[in-house]
């Protein structure tokens, strides 16, 4: 009897703004073939990793490893929830969040590397309105954000970060009713993000103190801010401190509902759906298996820095990488200085 192990690599052709090409060389490559038989599927419209990860936890696969970006994690993993089938990673998405905050590498090489040392952990995961997430899900800006950036055609983080600048100048907070096993509590806010894991992606840290094993959620609630406040709050989160920036209140709860005075938008791992004025949102305990690095290296804080900068100028020789991503920069900064005077 063959005693290796079957993966479903599953391809999200869309994801991200790479080439998938390269990985599937690698995986022929390096992937260790004395331990693992594997089949790749690619994914022909929205909602077929879903399929595909559900037929292959049927067929009692081993693992089933997600080429994409959140998105497509989201739907491998909730074909997987609660199966022994253990979802892997190659982190090929615009954001790569959940990928981060394993320590997943997010070069195909690496995370390879870590398919080959085979090591699973359980983690938990959460639902709003339903909908299973594993990141990050919420109602206000992010999800508002979410929804253009869908609509854009367009992926990446460049995409990404003009949509917010241009969309944050217009949005308004609005107020919601937090409830959990203890009463209600009313807030006015920019957005509120339910976190399983810390970051959106992109190192965006919205809940620094998130863990995947705790069993609990961590609420991160932006308050009405002005233009002042942004450059703090844009450093914060991305040096994993915005919990100590006082337009920000922070919960930690295993279950909540919010209350909006209409119904709307919400977002689940950056996807946008529609939902009702109320919403439930709870973590389950340990319900999804991944392949992640055993051990993170000492040392991980200098690492992410690195990768920060690396991971903002991708591949090309840096000066000239500074300088593309420079002028795109001032693009933008210009843009938002044009818009600011303009309301002013
Ligand atoms: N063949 C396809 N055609 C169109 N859409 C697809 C196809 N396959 C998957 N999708 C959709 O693409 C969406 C985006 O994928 P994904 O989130 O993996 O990439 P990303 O947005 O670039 O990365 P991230 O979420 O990390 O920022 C998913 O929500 C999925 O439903």
């Amino acid at each position: 009897m063959d005693s290796k192990k079957e993966i479903v690599f599953i391809v999200n052709p869309i994801s991200g703004t790479h080439s998938k090409e390269f990985i599937l060389h690698q995986i022929e490559k390096r992937l260790d073939h004395s331990l693992y038989n594997y089949t790749i599927r690619k994914t022909e419209y929205a909602g077929h990793a879903i399929e595909i990860a559900r037929q292959a936890a049927e067929e009692k696969k081993d693992i089933v490893v997600a080429i994409g970006g959140d998105g497509t994690i989201n739907e491998i993993g909730r074909s997987l929830i609660h199966t022994d089938t253990a979802m892997g990673i190659i982190p090929c998405g615009s954001g790569n969040g959940l990928a981060r905050h394993l320590h997943i590498p997010l070069e195909a090489r690496g995370a390879i590397d870590v398919l080959n040392q085979g090591y699973i952990k359980t983690i938990d995961y959460g639902t709003i309105d339903s909908r299973p997430f594993f990141c990050t899900c919420g109602v206000g800006f992010d999800a508002f954000v979410s929804l253009k950036f869908a609509d854009s055609g367009k992926r990446g983080l460049l995409t990404y970060l003009e949509n917010t600048l241009h969309e944050s100048l217009t949005y308004r907070p609005e107020t919601y009713e937090i409830e959990n096993s203890s009463g209600t509590v009313r807030y006015k806010a920019f957005l509120i993000a339910c976190a399983n894991a810390s970051q959106y992606g992109n190192n965006a840290y919205i809940a620094p103190q998130a863990s995947l094993t705790d069993g609990m959620m961590d609420i991160t609630i932006l308050e009405p801010f002005t233009v002042l406040d942004v450059p703090a709050l844009s450093f914060q989160l991305f040096n994993k401190t915005i919990d100590q920036n006082s337009r920000i209140k922070t919960l930690k709860e295993k279950k909540i509902t919010i209350h909006r005075t209409k119904e709307g938008v919400f977002h689940f791992d950056g996807d946008p759906a529609m939902g009702g004025k109320d919403l439930e949102v709870e973590v389950i305990s340990k319900g999804l298996k991944v392949i992640a690095p055993q051990k993170t290296k000492s040392g991980v804080e200098a690492f992410n820095v690195l990768q920060h900068f690396t991971d903002f100028i991708g591949s090309r020789p840096i000066t000239s990488a500074i300088t593309r991503k420079h002028k795109e920069l001032l693009q933008i900064n210009h843009n938002l200085l044009r818009r600011l005077s303009k309301r002013n």
